[in-house]
């Protein structure tokens, strides 16, 4: 039709959202209403849109390659960034590695089929024994082939590397409360509390854009999305596939077992447990699949 511009969609909220324009203009659009429910642009779509009486109107929303879903405040997805291709899971001591958490971020993106990578933020906190330390705790990730890269935010050291490795990808930032998100995402994005602001701005709703997720292009290539909601992302209830997918380590060999419904208890015959004897699975990792498996993957 007559004006369609693609665009990508910067911020979002309500069925509102901004598009960047191909010439880098940023515009508040909204989706056109259709019968029916339709899906709402978000963070990272990409958006057929076009202009209509002084303002934005998103015609329609490009297949996305991932959807990563929040729970509102009853537990529903909700869509929170989408075509997103790495999440950067960031770990820091302190507070300290929980690799309890970092096994279901590693089951979210198996099911995603999104790349990890993992970044142990703050090693100018670390002494020699806290080196060593986090080095047994990551051993089992390294063994699985997941890309691990060392830095601080605060020094600078290992940004180059991480930036390099996230070059033309979609990124978002995960991890527990501390480890320093925030912090790396000002580094990776030098101007985000400018972009930010002016992202607020453009949303006319003033302050409340803090809260909002939003996207900004990376100077390197690729673009990181900044979402204050990965605090509440989506690690419950979890499909036992998926769950079996974030373990591989220990679901090959679980096909090994001499009995079909074997549970690495005591059976004889036990692939599982003859793994763990020769140290090939961490009894980290099969405590955690265990209580993954047990509970769904809540909390
Ligand atoms: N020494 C050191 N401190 C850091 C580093 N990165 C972040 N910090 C500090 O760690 C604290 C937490 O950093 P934030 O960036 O706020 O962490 P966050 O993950 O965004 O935390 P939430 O907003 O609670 O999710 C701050 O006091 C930072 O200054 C680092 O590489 N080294
Ligand atoms: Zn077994």
């Amino acid at each position: 039709m007559n004006g369609e511009q693609a665009g990508l969609v910067v911020a979002s909220f309500g069925s509102d959202c901004i598009v960047e324009a191909a010439d880098g203009r940023l515009l508040r659009c909204h989706l056109r209403r259709r019968g029916g429910r339709s899906a709402r642009p978000v963070c990272g779509d990409r958006v057929v849109w076009r202009e209509s009486g002084g303002e934005g109107v998103v015609e329609r929303i490009e297949p996305r390659v991932s959807v990563i879903e929040r729970g509102d405040f009853r537990g529903r997805p909700r869509p929170l960034a989408a075509n997103v291709t790495r999440l950067v899971v960031v770990l820091a001591d302190p507070p300290g590695l929980d690799t309890r958490l970092l096994d279901r971020y590693l089951v979210l993106t198996h099911s995603l089929s999104l790349a990890a990578l993992i970044f142990l933020n703050k090693a100018d906190q670390l002494d020699t024994a806290g080196r060593a330390r986090v080095t047994a705790a990551l051993a089992p990730y390294e063994a699985l082939g997941e890309r691990i890269l060392t830095g601080s935010a605060a020094t600078g050291a290992g940004l180059a590397e991480l930036r390099q490795a996230l070059a033309e990808e979609t990124v978002i930032l995960v991890g527990q409360s501390g480890v320093g998100k925030s912090s790396l995402a000002r580094a990776l994005v030098p101007d985000l509390d400018v972009r930010t602001g002016t992202l607020s701005e453009t949303s006319g709703q003033g302050r409340h854009t803090t809260s909002t997720t939003t996207l900004h292009p990376l100077p390197g290539g690729g673009c990181l999305i900044d979402s204050p909601g990965v605090r509440t992302l989506r690690l419950e209830h979890f499909p036992p596939e998926a769950i079996t997918r974030g373990f591989p380590e220990i679901t090959e060999r679980a096909g090994q077992c001499r009995f079909r419904d074997c549970r690495h208890d005591r059976e004889p015959g036990c692939a599982v447990r003859a793994a763990l004897a020769r140290g090939e699975i961490h009894p980290e990792r099969l405590a955690s699949w265990r209580s993954l498996l047990a509970k769904g993957g809540g909390a």
